[in-house]
């Protein structure tokens, strides 16, 4: 089953200044569809976030890319050849994040952080939204935060008003939030909290620094 999440866009232009964090999580058969349903999508985003979570990501950087995506995010876990796919994905245009299941070490991330725009480290097990989040994954954030202070890292899953302060305080600036966001009466309300949040957390690395 394909499913391309649009999240936290609406035509509410409050939104409309967040990422856009699109998800593919896919049987290859049906993926051709998506970046025609991106290409419609885009006319009212700032930014789309592309996180591609198939085996084989190397063929859809250019279909990506001419949909319009800003950025393509692919796992370590589904490429051969990660220096390869970055420098494809930077030949198209695009802004590189690389993404990191539970069950892959940070150590083996860190030899490509600094090709990369961004590191997603999962807090769940890539597949569906609302799942538990995997606090055991924050040490890997804080590690990532203390060796590439300026790179971009971004938690996905399960974060939410009860989770985000541990994102935070390990060091993520990029927030995925699906379940909370969508599933809130007051969607507005969560995304400025998750957003205060993490801006009171890097001002406060900023002042320790
Ligand atoms: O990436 C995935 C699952 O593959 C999800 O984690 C969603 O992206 C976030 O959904 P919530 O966990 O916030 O509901």
């Amino acid at each position: 089953m394909v499913e391309c999440l649009r999240k936290s866009v609406g035509q509410d232009p409050f939104f409309g200044e967040e990422i856009t964090h699109f998800l593919y999580f896919i049987n290859h058969k049906y993926v051709e569809s998506c970046p025609a349903v991106l290409e419609s999508s885009f006319l009212n985003v700032n930014v789309a976030d592309m996180h591609m979570m198939v085996s084989r990501p190397e063929q859809w950087v250019k279909p990506m890319a001419a949909a319009g995506a800003n950025q393509y995010t692919f796992h370590l876990e589904a490429t051969t050849n990660p220096g390869n796919l970055i420098k494809e994905i930077r030949e198209s245009g695009m802004k590189v994040g690389l993404a990191i299941k539970p069950g892959t070490t940070v150590e083996e991330l860190a030899p490509w952080a600094n090709q990369i725009d961004m590191a997603l480290v999962m807090t769940v097990e890539p597949g569906f939204g609302g799942q538990k989040f995997m606090e055991d994954m924050m040490p890997k954030v804080s590690w990532l935060r203390s060796q590439f202070p300026s790179l971009d890292i971004e938690v996905d899953g399960g974060v939410g008003p009860d989770t985000i302060h541990k994102c935070a305080e390990a060091g993520a600036n990029m927030i995925v939030s699906g379940s909370a966001v969508i599933g809130s009466d007051d969607p507005r309300s969560v995304i400025a909290l998750l957003r205060t949040v993490v801006a009171e957390a890097i001002q406060k690395r900023s002042l320790d620094r």
